[in-house]
């Protein structure tokens, strides 16, 4: 899982760890735990069904820090998003999830995208549109490049996976790491409060959403 990271090397002795909170979103079915599971257990089961949320915890070993994800995955029924919203308060990376044989899961992802804008400022949180369920290739409603032109326009991280077949289930939590890290370097070099974004979720927005964790 460690990967070598040429984000510049920390004085001698210092391998710093930094927890970060991930957040798991998308209707209901989309493969939202499938993906936690398959990132932390590499493993898949045909049945994970999410009641309320479930907690996952990686450490990722980079070059200049150790990297704790904490994976919060969140329930896509309905009937639980008014307790789940509660838990991406205090995020720093979301995983807005989408199944590619099932258009109406990316419109449901863009509305999960507005509520992010509420409630997060855009250097403050790190965002990734993932369509998964690549290996059904035969019943694709979403074509990869209308979830890729979405993803560019809105400044987010991009990537197709599947996480039965475990294609790119690794790469897009470590495309979020390293986006993590560098932003921490980012900060470390700049400590202005809105320093440098490569995120760019729309234009200056003030904060609506109540008091975060
Ligand atoms: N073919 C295929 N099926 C998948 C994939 N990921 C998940 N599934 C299946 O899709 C169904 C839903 O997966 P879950 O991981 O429970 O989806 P979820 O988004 O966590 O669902 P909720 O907990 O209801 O929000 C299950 O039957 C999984 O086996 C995938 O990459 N490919």
């Amino acid at each position: 899982m460690a990967q070598k990271e040429v984000l510049g090397t920390p004085p001698e002795g210092i391998h710093p760890t930094y927890p970060y909170k991930v957040v798991l979103l998308g209707s209901t079915s989309v493969g939202k735990s499938s993906l936690a599971y398959r990132y932390v257990k590499n493993d898949f089961k045909e049945s994970l069904p999410t009641v309320g949320c479930s907690f996952f915890t990686q450490m990722l070993n980079m070059e200049v820090a150790t990297v704790k994800l904490e994976i919060w995955d969140t329930a896509g029924q309905e009937k639980y998003q008014s307790v789940c919203h509660l838990y991406y308060r205090g995020a720093h990376a979301a995983l807005l999830v989408y199944d590619i044989t099932n258009k109406e899961t990316l419109n449901r992802a863009k509305l999960w995208l507005r509520d992010l804008e509420k409630e997060f400022l855009p250097d403050e949180i790190v965002i990734a549109l993932v369509g998964n369920k690549v290996d059904l290739a035969a019943e694709r409603e979403v074509a990869t490049e209308e979830g890729e032109e979405f993803a560019r326009t809105r400044g987010l991280l991009f990537m197709e996976t599947s996480a039965k077949s475990n294609y790119q289930v690794n790469d897009i939590f470590m495309a979020i790491a390293r986006e993590l890290l560098q932003r921490e370097q980012e900060k470390a070099r700049a400590p202005s409060p809105h320093g440098r974004s490569t995120v760019t979720l729309g234009e200056s927005r003030v904060r609506t959403g109540c008091c975060r964790l």
